[in-house]
C-alpha cells in the first residue's frame, strides 16, 4: 500500500513538473528572457530555503546573488522579489494598471479578493474603489482637525506609563497606538485591547509565516473539527465582525444620545459625549460612500483599525532599539527638543521646526522596516521588463529590506545614522529641512495605486508619539547606563508608609507639616482608594528615589485644564473611581485643586517609582565615545564616514545588469564581493516573524531627563483623568471576566 502511495505521489509530482516546463516553453518567445532566481525542487520550489525566523534575509541574499529583481518559485506560484526603488517605481508605480492587484490569502475564511472586509487585500474591483475613496475622506477630514488631537491626548497616558512601568514599555508603546487608533476608528479608547487582540490575529491570518492554512491550503477545505487551523480562523472571523459590529451600533447609539449617562458602559458622563470619528463620519453620511451594507461601512472603518494598531508600535519599539544602540546621537535630538519645546510636550504642529526628530524616525523606518518584506502586488497580465518576462499571475514583492539597504543610496546600510537625513555630504539629504526630512512619501509605504492609505495618521502618532518619550527620557542599553543616584536624592529615599500628600510637600519650606490636614486628605480618600494605599504601601516604600518638597512645586490647577466642548456640560465632570495600572483614580472632592494636587503627588511618586533620575537635563554623555554638545552643533555632529560602506558599487538600474547572459565572469557576485549579511545573533535582529516585524522585548534603562517634566506629566494625567479621558481597556468576551469568552467568540491563541 505504502508503495502505491509512493508511486502515485511520484506520478503526480513528474506530471506538475513536466506540465510546469511544457507551459513555460509554450508561453516564452525566443528573444525573451527569463528573470533569474534559485531553481528550487519540483513542486515546492525553494520553500524548503526559507529559514523561519528574519526570511527577508534570504531574499536579500538572492538579491545580492541573481540581481534587483528575480523570481523564485514557491510551492508553485512565481514569486518575483524586487531590490530596487527604481524597478519597483518603473513597474507597481509606472505601470500600476496591471501590478495593482492582490494574491490570495487561503488562510482566511472568506476570499481576501472579494470579501470586502479588508482594503489592503482587496482586488481592484469595485469595492476596493469605493472603500479608497472612503478611507482617503476620512484620513484627509481627520488630518484636518489635527486628529482630532488623539496622539497628543493618549501620549500623556504614555508616558505616565512609562514613568509607572518602564520594564512594559512595550506594552505601553502598542497599547499608545491601539488607543490613539480606537478613538480615531470609534471616539473612544476602550477597545484597545480588544483592537490590539483582532490586529494580532488578522496578522497571523494573513502572514505566509503564520497561520497554518497558508502552508498547507488543503486544511482549509476540511471541516473544522478535523482541521484545527479552519477553526481557528473561523472563531477569528466571527469575533472579528462581531466586534466591528458592536462598535458601530455603540457610535449609532452615542450619536443617538441612547448611551449617554449610562453607567455600566461609560461610568463618566463627560466621557460618553459622542466623540468625532471614523465611524461617526461613515454613520452620518452613509448614503455618501455607497457602501452595500451597514456591514461593509463596519469593516472598512474596523480594517483602518486594525491596520493602525500594531503597525506603528513596531518602529516605536525601534527606535528605542535605535537611541540604545547608537547612543552618540541622542544629545542632538535631545537638544533640538530642548531648544524648540522647552517645558511642553510636542504637538503635531511642530513637525516643520523639527527636523532632527523627524530623521531620527525616517531612518527608524529606513533601519527596521516595519514590513521588511513589502505588501506583494499580483500581476494580472504578462509583461516584459528590459527584456525579461514577468509571466501573468506573478506576486511582486518590493523587498523594503533590500530597497532601504540600496548602498547607492544609502552610505553604510546596515548602520542606523539619522544625519543622512541632515548633512549635505549624504545622497538622501534634501533641502529645505522644514519639509524635508519627511516620514511619509516613503518606499516603506507601498508603490502605485496600492500605496498606504495610513501615511499622515502613522506621522502624527510617531511624531508625538516619540517626540513626547524622547522629550522626558533618555535612554541606554544597561551596561551603559550612566551614574544617575544624586547624593541628596538617596538622602531623601526614606519614604512614608502613606504617600506624599500636598501639605507634607509643602513642609518642606518654612512652615511645619500640617498633619491634621494630610490625615483629613487621606481620609477624604475612597474606601477603594485607601485599600489601595494601604496594599500597595510596601511597594511605594521600596521607591529608589522620591522627589523633595522644594522640587515638587505643584501649581495650581487652571490654564491647562482643556477647554469644555459645546455639547459638554460642565457640571457633569465627575471624576470617577476605577483601577488601571494599579493607580487610583482621584475621587470627587469640593476642592478639586487641591485632590489634583493631592493626587499629582501620589501619581507622581508611584509613577516614578521605578524610574532612574539623571544628575542633569543634559543628555547621557560618556567621556570620548559620546559628542558633548557645544554652542556650534554642526561641530557637535558625529562624523559618519566619508567613503561608501564596504559593499560592492552595485548597479542601481537593469541597463547595467544582465543576469541572463552573465557569465560566473560578469556575475555581479564574481564582480566584487558580498555585502555580508547582518548577523542572526545581533541583538538588533530579534523580530516577531509575522509580516509586521516588531522587535522581540528587550532590556534597556529608561531615565528621567528632567524633573519638571515629570511633574507636568503626572498632574496632566490626573486632570486628564478627572475629566474621565482614561478610561480602561474593556473586556468584550467572557461576561466581563477575561478575554477568551465561549467557542464562539473570544480571543484565539496568538504567538509572536
Ligand atoms: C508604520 C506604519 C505603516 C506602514 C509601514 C504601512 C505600510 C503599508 C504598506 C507597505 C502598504 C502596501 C502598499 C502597497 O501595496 O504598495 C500599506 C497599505 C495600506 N495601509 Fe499602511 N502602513 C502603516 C500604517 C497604516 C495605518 C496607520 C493605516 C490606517 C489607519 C494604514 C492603512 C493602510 C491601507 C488602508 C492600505 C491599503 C491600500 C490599498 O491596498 O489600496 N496603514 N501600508
Amino acid at each position: 500500500m505504502a508503495c502505491i502511495t509512493l508511486i502515485a505521489v511520484i506520478i503526480a509530482a513528474a506530471t506538475i513538473l513536466i506540465a510546469e516546463r511544457i507551459h513555460a516553453r509554450r508561453r516564452l518567445p525566443g528573444y525573451v528572457k527569463k528573470l533569474p532566481g534559485p531553481r528550487g525542487l519540483p513542486v515546492i520550489g525553494s520553500v524548503h530555503e526559507l529559514p523561519e525566523k528574519n526570511s527577508w534575509l534570504k531574499f536579500h541574499e538572492w538579491g545580492q546573488k541573481y540581481g534587483p529583481i528575480y523570481q523564485v518559485n514557491l510551492a508553485g506560484t512565481n514569486h518575483i522579489w524586487i531590490t530596487r526603488d527604481k524597478i519597483a517605481r518603473d513597474l507597481l508605480t509606472k505601470r500600476s494598471a496591471i501590478y495593482s492587484d492582490r494574491p490570495f490569502i487561503p488562510a482566511l475564511e472568506q476570499d481576501n479578493r472579494t470579501s470586502g472586509q479588508y482594503l489592503p487585500l482587496m482586488s481592484r474591483n469595485e469595492k476596493w474603489i469605493r472603500q479608497r475613496k472612503f478611507a482617503k475622506q476620512i484620513m484627509d477630514t481627520s488630518e484636518k482637525a489635527s486628529f482630532y488631537g488623539y496622539p497628543e491626548l493618549e501620549s500623556v497616558r504614555l508616558l505616565f506609563e512609562l514613568m509607572s512601568e518602564p520594564a512594559k514599555y512595550n506594552i505601553a508603546m502598542e497599547s499608545f497606538i491601539a488607543r490613539v487608533t480606537s478613538r480615531l476608528a470609534w471616539g473612544t479608547p476602550t477597545p484597545s485591547d480588544e483592537l490590539k487582540q483582532r490586529a494580532r490575529e488578522l496578522l497571523i491570518g494573513v502572514s505566509p509565516g503564520g497561520a497554518l492554512g497558508n502552508k498547507l491550503p488543503f486544511l482549509m477545505s476540511l471541516p473544522e473539527r478535523l482541521a484545527s487551523p479552519k477553526a481557528w480562523e473561523a472563531r477569528r472571523s466571527r469575533t472579528e465582525r462581531k466586534f466591528f459590529e458592536t462598535m458601530q451600533a455603540e457610535v449609532q447609539e452615542d450619536i443617538d444620545g441612547k448611551r449617554r449617562n449610562t453607567p455600566s458602559v461609560l461610568p463618566n458622563p463627560a466621557a460618553s459625549r459622542p466623540k468625532q470619528s471614523w465611524m461617526r463620519m461613515f454613520l452620518e453620511k452613509k448614503k455618501l460612500w455607497g457602501f452595500g451594507s451597514d456591514l461593509e461601512g463596519a469593516f472598512a472603518v474596523g480594517m483602518h483599525g486594525i491596520a493602525g494598531a500594531l503597525t506603528i508600535a513596531a518602529p516605536m519599539q525601534s527606535f528605542c532599539l535605535a537611541l540604545c544602540h547608537y547612543p552618540q546621537y541622542q544629545p542632538i535630538l535631545h537638544e533640538e527638543i530642548d531648544r524648540v519645546l522647552g517645558d511642553r510636550m510636542p504637538t503635531f504642529d511642530d513637525m516643520e521646526e523639527m527636523p532632527v526628530l523627524r530623521a531620527f524616525i525616517r531612518e527608524t523606518l529606513r533601519w527596521r522596516p516595519p514590513v521588511p518584506t513589502g505588501i506583494p502586488h499580483e500581476l494580472i497580465q504578462d509583461d516584459m521588463y528590459e527584456g525579461y518576462h514577468i509571466p501573468a499571475g506573478s506576486v511582486m514583492h518590493p523587498l523594503e529590506w533590500s530597497i532601504s539597504r540600496d548602498p547607492e543610496v544609502f552610505l553604510e546600510p546596515d548602520e542606523w545614522n539619522p544625519m543622512r537625513w541632515l548633512e549635505a555630504r549624504y545622497p538622501t539629504y534634501q533641502e529645505p529641512l522644514s519639509k524635508y526630512p519627511t516620514i511619509t512619501q516613503y518606499s516603506q509605504f507601498g508603490y502605485g495605486r496600492r500605496t498606504c492609505q495610513g501615511m499622515a495618521v502613522t506621522e502624527a502618532d510617531l511624531f508625538v508619539g516619540l517626540g513626547s518619550v524622547a522629550w522626558l527620557f533618555s535612554m541606554a542599553k544597561p551596561e551603559m547606563e550612566v551614574s544617575v543616584a544624586d547624593d541628596e536624592v538617596e538622602a531623601n529615599a526614606t519614604v512614608p508608609d502613606e504617600p506624599i500628600m500636598r501639605d507634607e510637600v509643602e513642609s518642606n519650606g518654612e512652615s511645619p507639616p500640617n498633619l491634621s490636614r494630610y490625615s483629613n486628605a487621606f481620609m477624604n480618600l475612597s474606601a477603594d482608594e485607601r485599600a489601595f494605599f494601604e496594599q500597595n504601601a510596601e511597594r511605594i516604600k521600596r521607591q529608589s528615589w522620591r522627589y523633595s518638597g522644594a522640587a515638587l512645586n505643584i501649581p495650581a490647577v487652571g490654564s491647562e485644564t482643556p477647554p469644555v466642548s459645546d455639547n459638554e456640560d460642565s457640571s457633569a465632570r465627575k471624576p470617577t473611581v476605577a483601577f488601571d495600572h494599579g493607580l487610583p483614580t482621584p475621587p470627587a472632592s469640593p476642592d478639586e485643586d487641591e485632590t489634583r494636587s493631592i493626587h499629582t503627588a501620589s501619581a507622581l511618586k508611584l509613577a516614578t517609582g521605578r524610574l532612574k533620575m539623571q544628575r542633569n537635563d543634559s543628555a547621557i554623555s560618556l567621556p570620548g565615545e559620546f559628542p558633548g554638545l557645544t554652542t556650534d552643533p554642526a561641530a557637535a555632529l558625529p562624523s559618519p564616514p566619508l567613503t561608501p560602506a564596504k559593499v560592492p558599487s552595485k548597479p542601481s538600474s537593469l541597463r547595467s545588469w544582465s543576469p541572463q547572459k552573465s557569465t560566473k565572469a560578469d556575475h555581479p557576485r564574481s564582480q566584487s564581493k558580498i555585502a555580508p549579511l547582518p548577523d542572526v545573533d545581533d541583538p538588533t535582529m530579534n523580530f516577531s516573524t509575522l509580516l509586521i516585524a516588531k522587535p522581540l522585548p528587550f532590556d534597556f534603562n529608561l531615565c528621567i531627563r528632567n524633573k519638571a517634566r515629570a511633574e507636568l506629566v503626572a498632574r496632566k494625567w490626573v486632570e486628564l483623568r478627572m475629566q474621565g479621558e482614561f478610561e480602561a481597556s474593556r473586556v468584550f468576551w467572557g461576561g466581563g471576566k477575561d478575554t477568551k469568552g465561549n467557542a464562539e467568540f473570544g480571543w484565539g491563541e496568538v504567538f509572536a
